[in-house]
């Protein structure tokens, strides 16, 4: 792996985030990272890292082992057209456009090629990214490759493809519901005496805490909430009263609702 080439061809939020996230871990060479786009002067901060940064996709794509494509998905036929002629065989193709199908990519570079869509979370910024993988034309071997680059970042899955929508809303856009929740219980703290910027971080260490007993501890919500809710105490009357305004219900219609933009564009 150590020696491995890698290009990400798009340094934008995404792409700059896999970067430093991947230098970070030392699992690849800073100096074999080479990170593409168009304005270099706005990536300059990468060069510090010892990252390279170039504007030239085919002179990045032409000897790396693995490419990602981190451009946005109405950008991704137009740099695969661009890059293909110069992608070596057996070149792993990593590819984090939203909707954009592998059968799709795999038409644009006009050859067969081991090609994954990983789909991360922006919490991948700070290397606690929920990452969904899938691949098409892969062996064992590239997936163990991929995976091993996105738990640098976080955590990290293979899934059938069929589940790439899916796997967007619960983990890419699931990071906006979460701050949503975060944003709201703020919302009340405030009109319960907090101050704004102490309410924000009361919810938002409370919201981290309630994550971590169930990743830390692997039980289940309810467990974790039973040993809350004190018999006709004050949390199961705000549970019930939330639930009565549709809480639960209301988050699975924004998951379906997101889910069925993503399918059937509306
Ligand atoms: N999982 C998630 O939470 C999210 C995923 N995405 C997906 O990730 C991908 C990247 O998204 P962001 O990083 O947010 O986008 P971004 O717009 O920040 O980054 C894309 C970068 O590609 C550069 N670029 C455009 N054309 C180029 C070219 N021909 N050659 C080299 N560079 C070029 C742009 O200048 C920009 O810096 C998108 O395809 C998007 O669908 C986007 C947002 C959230
Ligand atoms: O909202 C969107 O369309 C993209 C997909 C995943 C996160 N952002």
């Amino acid at each position: 792996m150590k020696n491995k080439k890698i290009a990400i061809i798009g340094g934008g939020n995404l792409g700059q985030a896999i970067a430093k996230g991947i230098v970070n871990s030392n699992i690849v060479a800073a100096s074999n990272i080479t990170v593409t786009r168009r304005r270099t002067h706005l990536i300059q901060t990468l060069k510090e890292l010892d990252i390279r940064i170039s504007s030239n996709n085919i002179e990045a794509a032409t000897d790396a082992n693995i490419i990602f494509l981190a451009v946005k998905p109405y950008q991704i036929q137009q740099v695969i057209e661009e890059i293909s002629p110069y992608v070596q065989k057996g070149t792993i193709i990593i590819s984090l456009a939203t909707g954009i199908d592998a059968l799709s990519i795999e038409k644009y570079f006009k050859k067969e090629l081991p090609i994954f869509r990983a789909m991360p979370n922006t919490a991948i910024a700070i290397g606690e990214s929920m990452t969904c993988i899938s691949a098409h034309h892969a062996n064992q071997e590239q997936e163990q490759i991929v995976l091993t680059l996105f738990e640098q970042v976080g955590q990290a899955l293979i899934i059938p493809e069929e589940l790439m929508s899916s796997a967007t809303v619960l983990a890419a856009c699931g990071i906006a519901y979460a701050l949503r929740f975060i944003r709201a219980a703020t919302q009340g703290g405030i009109e319960i005496g907090f101050g704004s910027n102490l309410a924000l971080q009361v919810a938002a260490q409370t919201v981290k805490g309630a994550a971590e007993l169930l990743i830390k501890a692997g039980t289940h919500p309810e467990e974790e909430i039973d040993k809350v809710t004190t018999p006709r105490g004050v949390t199961i009357s705000g549970l019930n009263e939330m639930e009565h305004q549709g809480f639960s219900s209301a988050l699975i219609k924004g998951v379906l609702t997101s889910f069925n933009k993503i399918e059937n564009g509306k």
